[in-house]
């Protein structure tokens, strides 16, 4: 199945005159605007509901404890903000995940206004060492499966994942799950604190319905240009 790749920009700064700077330049250009832990813990809800304002947003807060508090945040947190797209991390488990998919359907009873729910499964900066270090004996790939099907099974409507995983997501899950795809540099850039990465037309090419950008982008010379180029490679 052919699919469209979309291109979701990481706004990560502490500054609010430089996040609507970005949003302003990027116009059209991007498809999406994820706001995370850096821009929301520095600037606050409002001020991610007055960047993301007439954009499609991705609230990527990566919310991870027990089932009752994940679900309440999330409803706070989307009743809120009504991010297009928001992320639990699956390795919270079954119950977390059923309980956040839950408490967004009691806040959004329409599948087409509903926050879409992406389980994180293993982070983009973490290799086999990484994994090992925190006492998971199997490959990133093999986690990455095991974690996915569970999030899936669980109620997530998608998953964050790089981009070395997705053809055997695809086989084992289908074509239905969103899979959202950050560790993405163009040919040539930086891969700095990512191990699992892809260029943008890899990604496509491999499965991804978005991937998610932020340095490569934010500290070029010309944003702007630079989201524009990553368009023109994913078409
Ligand atoms: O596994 C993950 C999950 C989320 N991210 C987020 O994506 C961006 C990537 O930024 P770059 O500057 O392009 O590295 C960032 O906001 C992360 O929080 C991820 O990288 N990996």
């Amino acid at each position: 199945m052919s699919r469209h790749t979309r291109l979701i920009a990481a706004i990560d700064t502490k500054d609010i005159t430089q996040a609507k700077q970005w949003v302003k330049d990027f116009g059209k250009t991007v498809d999406a605007i994820k706001l995370g832990f850096e821009f929301t813990y520095s600037c606050g809800l409002e001020a991610v509901k007055e960047v993301s304002a007439g954009h499609k947003l991705f609230l990527d807060l990566k919310l991870h404890d027990i089932p009752n508090t994940v679900a309440s945040g999330l409803s706070a947190l989307t009743k809120s903000l009504s991010p297009a797209l928001t992320t639990i991390h699956a390795s919270g488990g079954a119950e977390m995940i059923h309980r956040a998919r839950e408490a967004l359907e009691e806040n959004f009873p329409s599948p087409d206004t509903r926050p879409k729910l992406l389980a994180v499964t293993v982070l983009t900066s973490m290799d086999q060492t990484g994994l090992n270090q925190i006492g998971v004996t199997g490959t990133p790939h093999d986690q990455v499966i095991r974690l996915g099907k569970l999030a899936i099974d669980s109620g997530a409507d998608g998953l964050v994942c790089s981009a070395h995983e997705l053809v055997a997501l695809r086989d084992n899950l289908g074509d239905k799950p969103i899979l959202v795809v950050p560790g993405i540099r163009p040919q040539g850039s930086e891969a700095n604190d990512q191990k699992r990465i892809m260029t943008p037309r890899q990604a496509s090419n491999a499965g991804a319905d978005w991937i998610v950008v932020g340095r490569p982008i934010t500290q070029a010379k010309n944003p702007a240009a630079t989201a524009q180029a990553i368009q023109d490679e994913l078409s």
